[in-house]
């Protein structure tokens, strides 16, 4: 346990979503529930680009404790001087924008996943961060769970020897008859208007596994960023619904194959009965991830030379019992977030800025190779504080 009291961070939250609630309930959650000592959190604004109402109930959804302040504008929320960073959690379509927004405030930014919808717009955010000195990361929760640390540590140490390929996929069980799927038209999930698609969305977990291992883990003089190939299936409304992808790293001899659909599911019961929907396979052996491929539970490392022995290593997400036994696994990448912020660092090592740009970059050219195309005032990379993406006003 830390003797110095912990740092605390204070979170002002922009958009009263889902992924915004479970967000702001691992913040609520006390730290030392993880056996985290260093660092905490408070919540001090929330704003909603609708209403004061909203961002009111929402509040009372989450528990909030008294006192937090509620806006009914995202200007109101960046221009709080009681907020250290910006959490970001509206749709894909509006991340360049409302990221824009913050940094141009003086606000670091916690933008959740995928950064932007082009790549182009992520250099953009990446330059200005920069430029500003100010902290940014992507928040793919995924890369700060102790079991992607355990993992991407098992790999370096050379458990599985070299590692050749990594196969992933993370898909979901959405189809229903006459072609449809179970979202409506208008849900982020398939409207190209929010940056809807399996790509953006759900395909970014599956190459998040490829690139934390095929890519993250190479030594920094030696980073190669691969090429990419693709096959997408369309929905009606354009956005993609199946999508697959090759990465290939030529000098290091090692390829990533990627999946994600909204139509099928990966594997019965997420690999647990149905085999696993990540594998990384070495030239010592192999680790098989199990679990959603963004909320993996368990991982099995089984060693060529092992005789046959499989080493199964559980990865509990934990609860806090105050806090209606509350736990998603989001405290993780916020308290990667203070300690960045604590430390007076400006990017994380977990999942550097330069591995976001590459990131975009592969997925912007898996989209592109088919065919799928966005609306330009989500593509536009130029910053407008009144952009009906950060106004929510026409
Ligand atoms: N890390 C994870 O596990 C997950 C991450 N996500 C990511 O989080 C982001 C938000 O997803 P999610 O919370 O599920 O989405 P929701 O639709 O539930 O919430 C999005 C929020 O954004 C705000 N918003 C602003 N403009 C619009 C608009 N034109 N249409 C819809 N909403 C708008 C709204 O808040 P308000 O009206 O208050 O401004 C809304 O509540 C996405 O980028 C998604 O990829 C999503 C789910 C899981
Ligand atoms: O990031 C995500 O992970 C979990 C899914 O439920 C969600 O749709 C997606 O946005």
């Amino acid at each position: 346990m830390a003797s110095t009291p912990p740092y605390t961070l204070k979170w002002g939250i922009m958009a009263t979503g889902r992924i915004a609630s479970s967000f702001v309930k691992d913040l609520l959650t006390d730290p030392t529930t993880r056996n985290v000592y260093d660092v905490r959190h408070q919540l001090v604004a929330v704003a909603s680009s609708t209403s004061k109402e909203k961002a009111v109930d929402f509040c009372a959804r989450v528990k909030a404790p008294s006192g937090v302040k509620t806006y009914a504008s995202y200007t109101e929320l960046v221009a709080d001087p009681d907020v250290d960073i910006v959490y970001v959690a509206t749709p894909i379509s509006h991340h360049f924008q409302n990221t824009m927004l913050a940094l141009e405030a003086g606000k670091p930014v916690l933008c959740e996943k995928a950064f932007t919808v082009t790549a182009s717009q992520t250099k953009k955010l990446v330059a200005n961060a920069r430029a500003k000195n100010l902290f940014l990361m992507e928040g793919v929760w995924t890369r700060h769970f102790p079991l992607s640390v355990n993992v991407r540590e098992l790999v370096s140490s050379g458990a599985i020897g070299t590692v050749y390929r990594v196969i992933a996929d993370n898909s979901f069980n959405q189809d229903l008859p006459d072609s449809k799927l179970g979202f409506a038209d208008s849900h982020r999930m398939v409207n190209l208007d929010l940056g809807g698609g399996a790509m953006l969305d759900l395909g970014i977990y599956s190459l998040t596994w490829l690139m934390q291992i095929l890519y993250h883990l190479q030594p920094e003089k030696e980073k190669e960023s691969p090429t990419v190939v693709s096959a997408i299936n369309k929905y009606h409304t354009g956005a993609d619904e199946m999508t697959s992808f090759i990465i290939q790293f030529p000098k290091h001899k090692s390829m990533g194959i990627g999946m994600t659909a909204l139509r099928i599911a990966s594997g019965v019961d997420y690999g647990f009965t149905g085999g696993p929907a990540i594998k990384i396979q070495g030239s010592g052996g192999e680790i098989q991830v199990l679990g959603p491929a963004f909320k993996p539970r368990q991982y099995r490392v089984i060693k060529k030379d092992g005789g046959g022995e499989i080493e199964v290593v559980d990865c509990p997400f934990p609860k806090d019992k105050n806090r209606d036994d509350w736990g998603h696994g989001m405290y993780w990448e916020a308290d990667e977030c203070a300690r960045c912020l604590r430390d007076g660092k400006l990017e994380s090592d977990t999942l550097p800025l330069d591995e976001s740009i590459v990131i975009m970059e592969l997925m912007e050219s898996v989209l592109k190779q088919g065919g799928v195309e966005y609306p330009e005032i989500i593509t536009n990379d130029v910053y407008d504080p009144n952009s009906l993406l950060n106004t929510g006003k026409a």
